[in-house]
């Protein structure tokens, strides 16, 4: 696929993940362009994970950050841009979020990512990224780093409807990603049988006035 070709895919994307935005739907796509930038991604995250460099994830924010077991079991990492892989996939965000900015008026000023690992009997109960009202989390994004996923293997994404609706289910699989505004859609993981790999990010507002 040569850069023209590439570019053009990448636009048909973003503006799909515009429409669902504007139709208030969650998007989900199977097929994320860039296979090499994810495979290197994949072997990344599985090397952190045997080397045990991934920390257990925790809830709330700077005083209130702690573990809570009953919540999310997941091992994670933050993108720090060191490798190529990395940087490709953030140079990809930074794309995203400004063409949501130019479309929508989202003012997005910031995004942080994170790998994560479930390991066999993880989850991460229902919950939303953001909470009304708060000027934190405005929109997530997930990309799945499992090249041999299979259903049995549980670790589905189900993404709840707020009102009423159906519930959508999603595999973790290379390839795929999901993108929803985090205030609007409460989500859980069920719980996994193999190590579950992703990546999450979040575009973010400015928390607050500089001055
Ligand atoms: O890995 C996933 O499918 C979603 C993870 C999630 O909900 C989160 O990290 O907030
Ligand atoms: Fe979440």
């Amino acid at each position: 696929m040569d850069v023209a070709e590439e570019t053009l895919l990448e636009q048909n994307l973003f503006h799909e993940i515009i429409e669902s935005m504007v139709q208030h739907r969650p998007y989900v796509c199977h097929q994320q362009g860039n296979l090499p930038m994810l495979l290197a991604l994949h072997q990344e995250v599985t090397a952190q994970h045997q080397g045990g460099h991934l920390r257990r994830a925790g809830v709330g924010r700077a005083d209130g950050h702690h573990i809570n077991d009953a919540l999310r079991t997941d091992l994670i990492l933050w993108l720090d841009g060191t490798t190529a892989a990395q940087l490709a996939y953030m140079a990809w965000l930074e794309r995203l979020r400004l063409t949501l900015n130019a479309a929508l008026q989202l003012g997005l000023f910031y995004v942080e990512s994170q790998f994560s690992c479930y390991q066999p009997g993880g989850y991460y109960r229902r919950h939303k990224d953001a909470f009304v009202g708060e000027e934190n989390r405005i929109v997530t994004v997930v990309t799945y780093l499992n090249p041999q996923w299979q259903a049995h293997h549980g670790g589905a994404l189900l993404i709840h409807p707020s009102g009423h609706g159906l519930t959508l289910t999603v595999q973790p699989k290379l390839g795929t990603m999901v993108c929803f505004l985090s205030e609007a859609w409460p989500h859980e993981v069920s719980p996994t049988q193999c190590d579950r790999y992703a990546i999450a990010s979040w575009f973010r507002r400015n928390p607050g006035p500089l001055l």
